[in-house]
This record gives C-alpha cells, sequence and structure tokens, in this order.
C-alpha cells in the first residue's frame, strides 16, 4: 500500500474533489472532516480512511493525532480546513481571531509538528506538506481581516517549516483567489467578485488539483507559493 497523503476538510468542496480524485488515481488517503455529509460515503467506498474531527475541540485533535501517528510515514499533508468568518463587531474580535488563527495556524502547526517523523520516513522521493492559503495574504481584507492574517501566518509556517525539514520534505503554499461561489453568494455578488479578475470565472477546485499534482512531482520547489488568482493581483 502507498504512504498515505492526509488531507484536512474534505467534507465538501476543494477537500472532497482533492480526495476523490487522488484516491481515483490510487493513492492512499486520509482524510478528516467535521460535518458529515452524504457524499463522504463515496470517499469510504474509494478506500479514503476517515477521521472525524472538530479542530476547535482539544480533545479531538488530541484523539486525532494519536491516531494518525500510528501511521509509520506520510508521503505528504494538505492542510485544507478553513473557516472564511467575516470580521464581526468589536466585542466579537478576541474570538474571531482567536478562531482563525487555531484553524488556519495553531492546527497545521501542531500536525505538522506531530508527524515530523512520519515525514521524513517517505523515502519515495521528498515528502510534501502543501497550505492552502488565500491571494488576501498579499493584499488584506477589509472585510475578513482576521481571515487575511492568519492565512498569512499559514504562509509564514511555509516559510518556516520549508527551512527546518529541508530536504527531506518539501513545503509550499497554493494562495487561490476566486475558485469557487458558495451557495449563499446571490448573482450580483457573484457579477461583481467576478470583475476583480483579469480571468473572470471561478477557478474551480480543479485548480486546486493541478497545483497539488505539480507541487508533488517537483522536486526542486519548497519554500514558495503557487498563486492560482486569475491575475486578480494585477487588478
Ligand atoms: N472557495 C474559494 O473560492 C477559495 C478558497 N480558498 C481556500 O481553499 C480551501 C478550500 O476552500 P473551500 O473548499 O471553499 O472551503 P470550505 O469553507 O467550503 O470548506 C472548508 C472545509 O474545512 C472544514 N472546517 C472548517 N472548520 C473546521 C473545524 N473547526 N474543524 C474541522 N474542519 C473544519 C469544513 O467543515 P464543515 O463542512 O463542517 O464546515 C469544510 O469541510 C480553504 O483553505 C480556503 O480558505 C482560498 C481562496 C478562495
Ligand atoms: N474556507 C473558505 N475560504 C474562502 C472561501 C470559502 O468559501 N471558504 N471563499 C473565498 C472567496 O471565494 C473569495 O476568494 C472571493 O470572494 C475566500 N476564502
Amino acid at each position: 500500500m502507498t504512504a498515505p497523503i492526509l488531507i484536512t476538510g474534505v467534507g465538501k468542496r476543494v477537500g472532497f474533489y482533492l480526495a476523490k480524485a487522488l484516491a481515483q488515481q490510487g493513492q492512499k488517503v486520509i482524510g478528516t472532516y467535521r460535518s458529515h455529509y452524504p457524499q463522504l460515503n463515496e470517499l469510504e467506498a474509494l478506500g479514503v480512511e476517515l477521521h472525524a474531527c472538530d479542530f476547535y475541540d482539544d480533545r479531538q485533535l488530541t484523539s486525532l493525532i494519536a491516531n494518525l501517528q500510528q501511521h509509520p510515514v506520510f508521503k505528504a499533508i494538505i492542510h485544507n480546513a478553513s473557516d472564511w468568518l467575516p470580521d464581526g463587531d468589536p466585542a466579537s474580535a478576541i474570538a474571531i481571531m482567536d478562531q482563525m488563527m487555531r484553524i488556519h495556524v495553531s492546527v497545521p502547526y501542531t500536525i505538522n509538528l506531530a508527524l515530523t517523523t512520519q515525514l521524513k520516513a517517505y523515502t519515495g522521493s521528498t515528502a510534501n506538506i502543501i497550505h492552502i492559503t488565500d491571494y488576501v495574504v498579499d493584499k488584506g481584507s477589509k472585510k475578513h481581516a482576521a481571515y487575511a492574517a492568519s492565512k498569512a501566518a499559514l504562509h509564514n509556517l511555509t516559510l518556516s517549516f520549508a527551512a527546518k525539514l529541508a530536504p527531506n520534505v518539501k513545503v509550499n503554499s497554493i494562495a487561490p483567489a476566486m475558485l469557487m461561489f458558495n451557495p449563499s453568494d446571490d448573482e450580483q455578488y457573484q457579477q461583481k467578485t467576478l470583475k476583480k479578475a483579469l480571468l473572470q470565472k471561478e477557478g474551480g477546485e480543479i485548480e486546486i488539483l493541478n497545483a497539488v499534482t505539480y507541487l508533488l512531482q517537483s522536486q526542486y520547489m519548497t519554500g514558495q507559493v503557487l498563486k492560482v488568482d486569475g491575475g486578480r493581483h494585477l487588478t
């Protein structure tokens, strides 16, 4: 059996798409999820090992890590799990920032440290850590400032872990812009948002799969970022 790839947040959208595509390619996938969606049964049918874990719950995170450390080796870790919380009122500022830093920084940091031995045990080529950040790392966000700050901190972890784990493990970020709208996004919001980029369309989950595929096969890229942003940085 091939060394597994751990993906966080596989219950829906990008995480689900990545887990399904990699499993269909014959890759052993271990996925974490918070909410149980019926489509998780598809992943189980493909042999994906699923672990329920709400990363906001210390006990569940500790239990997840103990389970993951039973595996002797990991080929890659893809930190996809994320909460896109808007800034709230001043009274909730500390809570929102704590939540954003927890899911986007503390959890990836903890899991990376806990599985360093398993990543270094990978002998296929180099192991990989992939942090999925966001184009707002370079620009900030008027309405999601805490989210953007936490994604910027996540990219900083890319720089630190790339230096810390070389040459056995490569560490890179993928920074998307408009991948896919949410069901609650109305037509007016969608049209306004699409106009913000040079390539005025949703990139789709496939763009993340393409970027992940490149990073997994590359033998000479670490501490870097793939900006899958439709030219948003030029508008
Ligand atoms: N969609 C887009 O256009 C863009 C996405 N990105 C980034 O790409 C990645 C994938 O995006 P997308 O698929 O849209 O993300 P979603 O917000 O749709 O899904 C995120 C996943 O993370 C899980 N998650 C959230 N909070 C927790 C938690 N506390 N514990 C465990 N799991 C949790 C969610 O579970 P649950 O279903 O239970 O909430 C969900 O499965 C994310 O990192 C995102 O920030 C960046 C730029 C643009
Ligand atoms: N965890 C999530 N992060 C982000 C999402 C999302 O749905 N979940 N969506 C976006 C937007 O598409 C933004 O890029 C454009 O308005 C950003 N991050």
